[in-house]
């Protein structure tokens, strides 16, 4: 990793791009990063290589594919079988060069328990619909496999409690894109340092994904849950841009990620207006979070192979072991 420093000339905004150019390579830049010199951080994807076999769930959607590709250029066996919608199943699919059979919702149980009777140091990656989150996850605890829970939404408690339950190894994480999660972590450890300080300020929130996204950002809940710890007051929506006319429009998302981005911007003022604070991490395509997952499953492998007595891991528990 190198860190390049560049004279700031404006307050800082942070803002974060994946580097379109290169897949495995990801900036910081500050705003507008077209105009202005970068204070530029650049991150080499773990070169670290091995044979885990991973079951991709959701392997045809975005970020399905997107972690495939990432999994074939880090050398892991992409097994041959999808959890799919029952509309596909049966079908085989081409993802990244794997041909992948597609097993609908009744079948899954028996697919899942003998794939991991044939492959017992499989790990699962779930990237499929915010309504499959529990039943998917209640299914891995049921067989015992670990996973890689990267969708979004459902009953969180409900999965964690779970997982807990049932002792099965997991990566949770709604945000899998390290650099993103390194700044919410920083927001959590503000807050807990400084509790209250922006008491009476308040908060305004927009955020943009492609039209498809289902769900409201479940990044922004968690940094908005960072700025009440902070005294923030949050009774208002997070307003969601989904059309891509907008998205165009209002904050500038470039034509070639209107399928898939994810920009955030969080609005702070006094009570009087007079101070204002802005935030903004915005991400162009998938591969920030496809990386991270590859991540994800290797620290699981390894905590695995280790029996660590731990079994519910998040990106920040990466983080900080990648840093050691
Ligand atoms: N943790 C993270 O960093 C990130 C999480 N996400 C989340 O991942 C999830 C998927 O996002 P995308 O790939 O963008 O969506 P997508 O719509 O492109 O893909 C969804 C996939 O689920 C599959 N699917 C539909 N019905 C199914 C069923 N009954 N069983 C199994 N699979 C089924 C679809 O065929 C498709 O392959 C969303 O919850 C999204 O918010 C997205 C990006 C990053
Ligand atoms: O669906 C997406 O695209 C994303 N979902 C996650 C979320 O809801 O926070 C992470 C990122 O915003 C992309």
């Amino acid at each position: 990793m190198w860190v390049q420093g560049a004279e700031l000339k404006q307050p800082l905004k942070p803002t974060f791009l994946c580097n379109p150019l290169n897949s495995n390579r990801t900036r910081f830049f500050t705003n507008h990063y077209q105009k202005r010199k970068p204070f530029v951080v650049v991150m080499s994807m773990s070169t670290k290589s091995t044979a885990v076999p991973i079951m991709v769930n959701g392997c045809n959607g975005k970020m399905g594919s997107s972690v495939i590709m990432a999994a074939n250029s880090a050398g892991l066996q992409i097994l041959p079988k999808s959890f799919g919608p029952e509309y596909e199943a049966g079908n085989t699919v081409k993802v990244c060069g794997n041909e992948i059979k597609i097993h609908g919702p009744s079948e899954r149980d028996s697919v899942l328990a003998s794939l991991y009777d044939e492959y017992p140091n499989m790990i699962v990656v779930d990237y499929t619909l915010p309504t499959l989150v529990n039943d998917n996850a209640d299914l891995y605890c049921k067989v015992g496999v670990p996973f890689v829970m990267g969708t979004t939404g459902g009953d969180r408690d409900r999965l964690y409690k779970t997982v807990d339950d049932s002792k099965v190894y997991a990566v949770i994480s709604p945000q899998m894109g390290k650099q993103v999660v390194a700044f919410l972590a920083a927001m959590d450890m503000m807050a807990e340092q400084f509790p209250g300080a922006f008491s009476g300020y308040s908060l305004h929130v927009k955020e943009s994904h492609q039209a498809a996204k289902l769900d409201t950002s479940a990044t922004a809940k968690a940094v908005i849950s960072c700025f009440k710890k902070l005294g923030v007051s949050f009774d208002d929506q997070i307003e969601m841009i989904r059309d891509p006319k907008e998205q165009k429009e209002l904050v500038g998302v470039p034509d070639e990620y209107l399928s898939g981005h994810a920009f955030h911007f969080y609005y702070l003022s006094s009570p009087g207006k007079t101070v204002s604070l802005e935030f903004q991490h915005n991400v162009c395509g998938r591969s920030i979070y496809a990386e991270g997952t590859i991540d994800a499953v290797l620290f699981l492998a390894e905590k695995i192979q280790s029996k660590a007595d731990k079994r519910i891991y998040n990106i920040i528990d990466i983080l900080r072991e990648g840093n050691k």
